[in-house]
């Protein structure tokens, strides 16, 4: 049986896109004829039954906006059992058979027990860390990324006038890929992501040695899933007498209008998940793999680990000497 009433939550921490995706969500759905409502604050609105009917121009003037309309929340309630029948039964009373989660890989675990309970539930990967599998980005992701490169590009200004090397520490809770991809992109000499085994005294190493081949400057990315950059800086010291300056882009990173590439993930994501609904799928995590929109089992996703692409990470490693 196909679904009549669709509910959509943002949750976990926020991303840029998620209003994009919230916005495709309401409007697909409304488009095929379903009756759409909003969870305010994520599981924490499921259990407090804080859900509201939408229409087309309860999500006018927002795909340019960060953050999410919908507001989001670390829930430890719903990690019950019990929290989560709660949840349950507030969708069902008010006869909502399906349900659409935006958020990272913590709320995939609570919209897999939600499906099993019985909600058609789908994801949609919303989160700036990217580290959700079966996808090759998550909705944020990309301007989290953006964000990171222009503020290397400030530093690169102060630090090469001063012949000085910066350490930055990036989001990812367990996870490099926003220090690799802007490590890529910026073009720093050293990446450390959690996936990736590290000497630090080859590190300070190399920054030595890299002032000695004529740069002027010299940037190392850290993932604070490694440790932080603080840390990092103290053992530079210790081991070579440079002292590096510290930059915590902190939550910067999650800030902030959406890339154009993060506004049409979402909106392609937030219609597929939709469609998918209709014609009767459910447990689905949605994603995009080379350009194709894909489903897999939420089960999958939620006990995959996500690969760590080495090829960039070498790349990078590569073209900054
Ligand atoms: N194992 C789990 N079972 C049920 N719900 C979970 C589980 N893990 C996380 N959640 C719910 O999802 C919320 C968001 O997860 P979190 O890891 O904080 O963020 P994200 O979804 O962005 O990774 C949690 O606060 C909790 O309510
Ligand atoms: O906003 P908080 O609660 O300080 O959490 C910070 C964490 O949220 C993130 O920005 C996003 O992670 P999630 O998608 O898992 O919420 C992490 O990079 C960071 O470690
Ligand atoms: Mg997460």
């Amino acid at each position: 049986m196909t679904v009549k009433k669709i509910a959509v939550l943002t949750s976990g921490g926020d991303s840029q896109g998620m209003n994009a995706a919230v916005r495709a969500v309401v409007r697909s759905g409304l488009f095929h004829g379903l009756e759409v409502f909003a969870v305010q604050r994520g599981y924490a609105g499921l259990i407090n039954d804080d859900i509201r009917p939408m229409d087309l121009r309860s999500v006018g003037d927002i795909i340019q906006r960060g953050g999410t309309i919908l507001q989001t929340a670390r829930c430890k309630e719903f990690m019950t059992p019990e929290g989560q029948q709660i949840a349950a039964d507030n969708l069902r009373k008010r006869g909502i058979d399906g349900l659409v989660v935006i958020g990272g890989d913590g709320s995939y675990q609570g919209a897999n027990k939600l499906n099993k309970l019985g909600i058609k539930t789908m994801g949609l990967p919303g989160t700036i860390d990217n580290d959700i599998p079966f996808t090759d980005f998550t909705i944020g992701f990309d301007t989290a990324v953006s964000i990171v490169v222009d503020a290397i590009n400030k530093l690169r200004d102060t630090m090469s006038s001063h012949e000085r090397s910066s350490i930055v520490e990036v989001m990812g809770r367990h996870c490099g890929e926003i220090a690799l991809y802007a490590g890529l992109a910026s073009g720093a000499e050293t990446i450390l992501v959690p996936e990736v085994p590290f000497d630090l005294t080859e590190v300070s190493q190399r920054m030595v040695d890299n002032f000695n081949l004529g740069k002027r400057h010299s940037i190392i990315l850290v993932a604070e899933g490694v440790c932080k950059g603080e840390d990092i800086a103290t053992e530079i010291t210790k081991n070579t007498g440079i002292e590096p300056r510290v930059t915590v882009l902190g939550h910067i990173q999650r800030g902030g209008t959406p890339t154009h590439n993060d506004r049409i993930l979402a909106s392609s994501l937030g219609d597929f998940a939709v469609r998918k609904l209709i014609e009767g799928e459910s447990g689905k995590g949605c994603g995009i793999i080379k350009g194709e929109l894909v489903l897999t089992d939420i089960d999958k996703v939620v006990n995959t680990k996500r690969g760590f692409n080495m090829e960039l990470y070498e790349l990078a490693k590569r073209l900054s000497q």
